[in-house]
């Protein structure tokens, strides 16, 4: 049986990755370039926010089934699996995604290679990156073809992390098309993913062009979705409609579901929006580009979101952010999370910031990340700090913390009684009755 597992990157996915299958009974090495982020996970105190990870890690930890390195060489000599977790961000400047992470990881490994094992890939990558990568292991490995890859991509949602790797909605496993090796590495996969399989969780062999694409195409899906429901919003603000009554109408029809249908601020993170870019970049280099030129919409839409929610902050202060101050409730780019990569609630702070009004943020989770991104931004350590003395309250992030607040608690904070609902957390009816101008986007 397959025991030894390593995991190369251990950010949001990969320490998830590794703590979740060393809780499976693997032995797991978890392998990162960045020392301190090691050396804290080696010492089980998780560098990120993902609620219920932090016992995982603990667990594994004491069972003595989860170490931590930075050494390649030894991680070639544990593995009989190799997961590739490594970051593949937006390109500075280009749509394109930038894969030096994923191909320093591979080219560091596969020289190591002196014995057989199986490579499997879970970072989103651009497809025909497998194929590549394939060829490099094939020149590479010292073990030659008995170094297999497989394409196996990652559905997880940071804030459901532990929850979505233990129970997937399915399994993808991309293969080469050698027929031996496929049959190798699909064993492999069954059996590392068993207890999944027998719960039921599909299982999806396709090659590896298929299993890149699947994963890509889920996010541009869920972005589209998500900026579908935003542009109803732009049409129910001109039509004073209300665009919450109307997403939940359309939810009751099976075919369009309520899931990602949520109208506000729009998508941000490190995956959707850098997703759907490298998959249009990708696309054009394939000249396929036509196909996919409705996800620049789907991108504009999302983008708008955040210029628009600033708009109606300054036209709630007279038309102009001068001289005014404004509480800012959220800095993580959804609850749940610490993560504030593309944060769609950063981004308006800094943006009323820039345009001279006075932010104070507060985030349950993201202080220190969210700091780090701006720091020009003033920060308080607790809400009613953040809307001390402000003209108005911009709920981000719909934290529980805030959607319980008491409006007439708040009421005794602020200077004017202005709250705008970025994600339609709020009662509107609750927050009016306290005497507050209650605004969202797509609301009356
Ligand atoms: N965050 C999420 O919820 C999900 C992420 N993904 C994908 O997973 C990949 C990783 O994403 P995150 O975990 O969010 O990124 P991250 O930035 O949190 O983690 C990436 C890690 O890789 C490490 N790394 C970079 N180069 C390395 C190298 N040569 N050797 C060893 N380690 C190296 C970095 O130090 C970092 O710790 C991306 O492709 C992303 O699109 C897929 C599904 C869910
Ligand atoms: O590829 C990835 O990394 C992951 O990207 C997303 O997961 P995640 O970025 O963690 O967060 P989501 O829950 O998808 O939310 C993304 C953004 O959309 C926004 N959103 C979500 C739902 C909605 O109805 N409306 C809405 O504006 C959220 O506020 C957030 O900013 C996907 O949901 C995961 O399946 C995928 O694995």
């Amino acid at each position: 049986m397959t025991q030894r597992l390593t995991v190369i990157g251990t950010g949001y996915l990969g320490a998830t990755h590794a703590a979740c299958m060393a809780d499976l009974g693997f032995e797991v090495l978890g392998l990162d370039a960045d020392k301190d982020k090691i050396a804290r996970l080696a010492d089980g105190d998780l560098p990120f926010y993902e609620p219920g990870l932090e016992p995982v890690l603990r667990r594994g930890l004491d069972s003595g089934r989860l170490r931590f390195t930075t050494s390649y060489e030894e991680a070639a000599e544990f593995g009989d699996v190799h997961f590739l977790c490594v970051g593949t961000p937006q390109k500075t400047g280009e749509y394109a995604a930038d894969l030096t992470y994923v191909d320093a990881a591979v080219g560091a490994l596969a020289p190591l290679l002196h014995r057989p094992c199986l490579i499997v890939g879970k970072s989103t990558v651009p497809v025909g990156t497998a194929a590549r990568l394939a060829g490099t292991v094939a020149e590479s490995a010292p073990v030659g073809g008995d170094a297999v890859l497989a394409w196996n991509p990652e559905f997880l949602r940071e804030g459901f992390a532990v929850e979505d790797t233990l129970h997937p909605d399915r399994i993808v496993a991309g293969l080469p098309g050698e027929q031996g090796a496929a049959e190798h590495a699909e064993k492999v996969l069954r059996e590392i993913y068993r207890t999944m399989i027998a719960a039921g969780t599909p299982f999806i062999t396709a090659d590896y062009p298929t299993a890149e694409l699947v994963k890509v195409a889920a996010n541009a899906f869920l972005a589209t979705k998500i900026s579908f429901i935003n542009a109803m919003a732009e049409v129910c603000e001109a039509a004073h409609a209300d665009v919450t009554k109307l997403s939940e109408a359309l939810s009751h029809d099976d075919r369009i579901g309520g899931r990602f249908l949520g109208p506000g601020l729009g998508f941000g993170g490190g995956c959707l929006p850098k997703d759907i870019r490298a998959f249009m970049a990708r696309a054009g280099e394939l000249g396929a580009d036509q196909a996919l030129t409705f996800l620049r919409e789907v991108d504009e839409i999302n983008i708008r979101r955040r210029i628009r929610m600033v708009d109606l902050a300054r036209r709630l202060l007279g038309g102009s952010f001068a001289g005014r101050t404004v509480g800012v409730l959220g800095a993580a780019f959804k609850p749940d999370s610490d993560d504030v990569r593309d944060s769609p609630a950063l981004d308006v702070a800094a943006s009323i910031r820039a345009q001279g009004g006075r932010v104070t943020v507060y985030d349950p989770r993201a202080m220190e990340n969210a700091r780090r991104a701006q720091p020009s931004l003033d920060f308080a350590s607790s809400a009613l700090g953040a809307v001390r003395d402000a003209h108005a309250v911009l709920l981000l992030t719909e934290w529980r913390e805030f959607r319980d607040m008491d409006p007439v608690e708040v009421s005794a904070a602020v200077a004017e009684r202005n709250i705008v609902d970025g994600r339609n957390a709020l009662d509107p009816e609750r927050w009016r009755a306290a005497g507050w101008n209650y605004r969202a986007l797509g609301r009356p």
